[in-house]
């Protein structure tokens, strides 16, 4: 059992909450830190010395097959990989320390798992053969660091999407953030003056880790993603805004000052003035690249890699392939925040953040790894310039037309692997020889690639259709010089095709006749010595060496000049000198021609790295193909329509689907619903269509929308529980995100103008992370629409109100209906269960009621899910609670309590008159001041007198 000392010396807090069933001995010591470093065990010495080096890291050990972690290490680690937890002894006084080990083979599986939780690891590794070694200790020195945003190895990358390192810089309210993905070379960076688009930007981003300048003394120091208790420590150094579901590392300021952040960015891109990467004039942004730069250029230089033997010093300039910095800005691209993403499921679900029935799963028929990452980031950013979406549609379009080509470039790019990390790992000095065999086969793709892009006339195309020849040359070179399937390490041999160099010709000439030698050996010397079964045989202590059976053993028939090495039960075994000089002569071929091939291959590597400018644009040209192809496959099979974009606020779909939710139904099944929205004529600024209608009108609430050309600015959505409201709201929302990607949408015909932002408030859950209730979520997910959103926005709201008392809950979500339609103008859609708000339509002009319908039968409802103009005059929860087997005395309670209220409540009323006073001083208001809050007088029965009992 478990019993951890009561020692001030081991502090118990640091076992945390390791399972008991982990924990198989006693141990005393828990920290490094506590022990007398002069009773330690040489081992232990310097495992403790190389761990004060990387206090921040955990110290992967090795020992023998095993990497061993040790005291509170051990106990880390034991607990994220759940892994048993034993010990060790490290020293006579001391006795046992915790210990846990993973197996040598599986570190990269292991430590992927370590860096996904948010910690550092730093690899201490053998650099000498123990075998080698007697009398002294193995010399052991740490051969990689690897942090969440530093990952380059491909077993701990995710192939489709980026693996980004984000560094800011705050000053006041304004902020600098500078992105890297070493694995692909991306780096860019920002600056803006809003905090909370800091945060939004960080979410869209989804970095691995953060760098943050500080002044706190415990740099280095990592904060693992949802670490509240770490973050309180540290609050002073690190802002409210910066999300805490991220990794934080603290660095110094120095690296982050202007003049050095400059300086190291000129020097790195060899330029005299950073105008031409446009951040010149952008100092927060500038320091946040520096900065960032200086942490790639230290981690990467203290790293050395080893494998098998291999040892390389890597030079931090040539091992950084970052491509020349660019400068975007937020406004580039259609706004859509952390909630938006989330709220219509772009890159994964809400129920259970899954990929399965997300937008990006529904479209998501890339090929290849870098087209698949490129979509992902099309979607989170789509674009907001006509003429770029327009060169998308045309390629897609293009695609569509000629099937035969776009079949062609799927079945080619298959074959093409990932051009952008494949250069990063052999810019990075970390590429195996398959590394670029593959780089090799898909480079000499290319040209095929620019043969069927030749044939197109669209954007896309026409950019693919020149690839530059070296990168061809490059291919064949690697080709020619690698063999088709080499071993996975470096060290072993058989990497070089024979015939490319005439010094390696010779030594395989050697060891093969060496070889051969060996090989006939035994059939010489059992002619020679008539003994039949002689055998020659190897193992690792002895070598080679002759066997004979013992029987055979024991006459006279041993050679002379066999010399006897080995008895075993029941044979014999020799060595011969002319054997043994065999083996030396071979063994010493062999290691010259490994280390031969070895050089070769690190030539042919750094080759690939200088390439490294002209592979990625040309990667990224791949990339955009396997898009646009994957992008029109689906609109093909999926029956999408090419948009028309307008510089207008109109939106009008025909017969729209929901992308994900109709392929989740069997073909046919998803009902198609039409849309329409943003006045043609009412243009922005024109605030005519929001005036109130005459308060003695006796138009219809529910006056027809469709096919009328009316397209309001505000629809209120009404229907019953689950007939399709959300779903028809979001797929409004995601047919004009898909529509400014450049991608068709699934409708019969769609117009759309470009929208500035897209905002959701859907059902909000309890945030239980920062301890606000529903509501509170709800409200403050509402106040930042009506603060941010524009005329050219789109607001997609799914209820508001439901999570306080009734009446306070119709009244906020009037207010807000008509803030949206009156003040902002948005093109919004709210659906709701008040149906109240179907009023609003019969006092202000550019607002219209919707329905989702239903056919009621006696006992139940059926869902027809088609959204028709009007407004539902009643909800149905009453009914839903019926077929949910609500006691019937509580139905028949509950519509008594209904008909109560419905017969005092005359809150329409109220609003026509406090809506036309309203109007009377707009005229008045107008001149004072825009913005100043309207008043609404609500004369209805004192609702809170309501004797709805009686
Ligand atoms: N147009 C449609 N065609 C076919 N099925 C649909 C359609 N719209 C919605 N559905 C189906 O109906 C289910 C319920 O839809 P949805 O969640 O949108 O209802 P709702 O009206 O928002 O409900 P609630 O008011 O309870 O939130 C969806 O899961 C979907 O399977």
């Amino acid at each position: 059992m478990t019993d951890y000392t009561s020692s001030p010396d081991s502090p118990s807090n640091l076992l945390g909450d390791l399972p008991e069933r982990l924990v198989k001995h006693t141990v005393r010591y828990a920290d490094h830190r506590s022990v007398d470093r002069h009773e330690l065990t040489p081992m232990m010495r310097h495992y403790v010395e190389m761990k004060d080096q990387y206090p921040h890291a955990l110290l992967l050990y090795r020992v023998g097959d095993f990497f061993e972690t040790f005291f509170q290490d051990a106990i880390t680690v034991a607990r994220e990989l759940e892994l048993v937890l034993t010990s060790k002894d490290a020293g006579q006084k001391i006795g046992r320390v915790p210990l846990s080990g993973i197996p040598h083979h599986a570190l990269d599986r292991y430590c992927a798992l370590l860096v996904e939780k948010g910690y550092a690891v730093a690899v201490c590794d053998q650099t000498e053969d123990a075998a080698d070694v007697q009398g002294r200790l193995v010399q052991r020195e740490v051969t990689r660091v690897i942090t969440p945003g530093t990952v380059l190895e491909e077993g701990m990358l995710n192939a489709r999407r980026n693996n980004y390192l984000a560094a800011v810089v705050i000053a006041g309210t304004h902020w600098g953030l500078a992105i890297a993905d070493i694995s692909t070379g991306e780096f860019l960076t920002t600056q803006s003056s809003e905090l909370e688009q800091l945060s939004q930007e960080l979410m869209r981003l989804q970095p691995s880790e953060v760098l943050v300048p500080t002044n706190a003394p415990d740099l280095g120091g990592l904060l693992r993603p949802g670490d509240k208790e770490a973050r309180s420590r540290v609050a002073a150094d690190l802002p409210d805004c910066l999300p805490i579901q991220f990794c934080y590392t603290m660095r110094s300021q120095a690296p982050f000052a202007l003049a050095e952040a400059k300086q190291r960015l000129l020097e790195k891109f060899r330029v005299r003035s950073l105008e031409g990467m446009g951040c010149e004039h952008l100092p927060l942004a500038v320091r946040a690249a520096g900065g960032l730069l200086e942490y790639l250029e230290n981690t990467l230089k203290s790293e050395r890699r080893k494998t098998e033997g291999e040892k390389q010093n890597r030079d931090s300039h040539s091992s950084l392939l970052l491509q020349p910095l660019c400068t975007y800005t937020l406004t580039e691209y259609l706004v859509i925040d952390h909630q938006t993403r989330r709220n219509l499921e772009i890159t994964q679900t809400v129920r259970d953040g899954t990929f399965h029935g997300s937008l990006l799963w529904a479209l998501d028929r890339t090929v290849t790894a870098m087209g698949g990452r490129m979509l992902r980031r099309w979607l989170l950013q789509p674009l907001l310039d006509i003429a770029a979406i327009q060169a998308r549609q045309d390629t897609i379009q293009e695609l569509i037309e000629n099937g035969s080509l776009r079949q062609n470039f799927q079945q080619l790019l298959k074959r093409i692997y990932d051009l952008e990390r494949l250069t990063g790992r052999a810019g990075s000095g970390t590429a195996n020889a398959r590394d670029l065999v593959a780089l090799g086969d898909s480079l000499c793709k290319l040209p095929e690639v620019a043969a069927l892009a030749a044939a197109g006339r669209s954007p896309y195309l026409r950019a693919l259709q020149s690839v530059p020849p070296e990168l061809e040359q490059l291919g064949r070179h690697l080709q020619a010089h690698l063999v088709e399937q080499p071993p996975l390490y470096l060290t072993e041999g058989n990497l070089i095709r024979s015939g490319v160099n005439t010094q390696l010709d010779e030594l395989r000439r050697q060891v093969e006749a060496d070889q051969q030698w060996i090989a006939q050996l035994e059939a010489s010397e059992r002619q020679r010595t008539g003994i039949p079964n002689l055998k020659v045989g190897y193992n690792k202590t002895f070598g080679y060496y002759i066997s004979i059976s013992r029987a055979k053993a024991k006459g006279d028939q041993v050679p002379e000049g066999y010399i006897r090495k080995q008895t075993l039960t029941n044979e014999e075994r020799y060595i011969t000198t002319e054997l043994k000089e065999k083996e030396t002569a071979l063994q010493h071929a062999q290691d010259v021609l490994n280390k031969l091939e070895y050089d070769i291959f690190i030539e042919l590597r750094s080759n690939v790295a200088e390439y490294a400018e002209i592979i990625r644009p040309i990667a990224q040209a791949v990339a955009s193909i396997d898009v646009l192809c994957a992008l029109s496959e689906v609109a093909v099979y999926q029956g999408y329509c090419r948009p028309e974009i307008v510089p207008t606020r109109e939106i009008h779909i025909t017969d729209g689907r929901h992308p994900v939710v109709e392929q989740s139904l069997p073909a046919g099944f998803f009902v198609p619903n039409s849309a329409m929205l943003g006045n043609r004529e009412s243009g922005i600024g024109n605030r005519e269509s929001g005036k109130c209608k005459s308060n003695n009108s006796t138009e219809d609430p529910s006056h027809s929308l469709l096919p009328t050309s009316h397209s309001p600015d505000l629809i209120i959505l009404t229907g019953p529980n689950a007939s399709g409201k959300s779903c028809y709201l979001r797929q409004v929302g995601l047919i004009q995100l898909m529509a400014q990607m450049g991608s068709f949408v699934p409708a019969k015909s769609a117009t759309l103008g470009v929208c500035d932002r897209i905002f959701t408030r859907v059902g909000a859950v309890d945030d239980l992370a920062t301890g606000q209730s529903t509501f509170m979520v709800e409200m403050n997910e509402t106040a930042n629409i009506l603060n941010h959103a524009t005329p050219k926005s789109l607001v997609l709201l799914d209820e508001i109100g439901r999570g306080t008392a009734t009446f306070d809950g119709l009244s906020i979500a009037w207010a807000v209906a008509e803030y949206l339609a009156i003040e902002i103008r948005s093109r919004t859609i709210f659906a709701t269960h008040y149906h109240e708000l179907n009023e609003l339509a019969s006092i202000l002009a550019n607002v219209a009621n919707y329905q989702v319908t239903v056919k009621e039968l006696p006992d139940q409802i059926i869902f027809l899910h088609q959204v028709q103009p009007g407004g539902a005059d009643r909800s149905y929860g009453i009914e839903a609670g019926r077929l949910a087997g609500l006691p019937a005395s509580v139905i028949q309670r509950a519509k008594q309590v209904m008909t109560q209220i419905e017969k005092h409540s005359h809150i329409a009323v109220g609003l026509r008159q406090g809506n036309k006073k309203n109007h009377k001083n707009s005229q008045e208001k107008k001149a004072n001041e825009k913005g100043e809050n309207y008043q609404i007088n609500i004369e209805s029965d004192d609702l809170e007198q309501l004797d709805i009992f009686s």
